[in-house]
């Protein structure tokens, strides 16, 4: 049965977003979507090449238009960029869905980041603070906007996303 609402999957890079939103709509039998694939296919061009042509303000108003038509559209599993709720309107955009949060402690996304082919093409620097150093400060930063968007936490560490998945789907089917 697909879900009563859309579910927004939150979090920082590596938490696993883009990868357990196609495992839980696969249990769901609904649609999925990234936001981060619209936002490329709409430039043309990978996140990274956004942030060197145009700067990351312009990724971001990008992002936030996306997260609004999402929000607004039918029910399904979205994985958002992990920045997509820096924006105040994305906040209010999610807020009455479904908002899971994916959590991994630095030195799990680091290694993450560092063994995904997909992060040079997806995952520009944000800081231009070396790859340990930045996710500890931007993490710290935006934990408290994570946590206030989210109506559900998930550990990631040490788990496969299948049982992660699996974790989500019998959470927000409990009652
Ligand atoms: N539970 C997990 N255990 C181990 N590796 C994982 C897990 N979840 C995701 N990964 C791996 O981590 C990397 C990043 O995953 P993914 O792209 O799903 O993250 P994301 O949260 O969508 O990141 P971004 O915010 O940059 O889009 C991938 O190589 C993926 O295979
Ligand atoms: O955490 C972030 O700010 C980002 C995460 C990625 O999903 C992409 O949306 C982009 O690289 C920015
Ligand atoms: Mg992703």
């Amino acid at each position: 049965m697909p879900p009563d609402r859309s579910i927004f999957l939150i979090g920082y890079r590596g938490t696993g977003k883009t990868t357990i939103a196609q495992e839980l709509a696969e249990r769901f039998g609904c649609a999925w979507a990234d936001s981060d694939d619209i936002v490329q296919t709409r430039a043309g061009k990978p996140v990274a090449d956004i942030f060197a042509d145009e700067g990351e303000r312009f990724f971001r108003d990008l992002e936030q238009a996306v997260v609004a038509e999402l929000a607004a559209g039918p029910t399904q599993v979205v994985a958002l960029g992990g920045g997509a709720v820096l924006r105040e309107a994305s906040q209010r955009a999610i807020d009455g869905m479904h908002v899971v949060w994916l959590k991994a402690t630095p030195e799990v996304i680091a290694e993450r980041l560092s063994a995904d082919a997909a992060s040079a093409s997806l995952r520009p620097s944000l800081t231009g603070a070396g790859l340990t150093e930045e996710i500890e400060q931007v993490l710290t930063q935006r934990t408290p906007i994570y946590q206030q968007c989210a109506t559900l936490e998930v550990d990631t560490e040490g788990r496969t996303p299948q049982a992660i998945a699996a974790e989500i789907l019998q959470q927000l089917t409990a009652n």
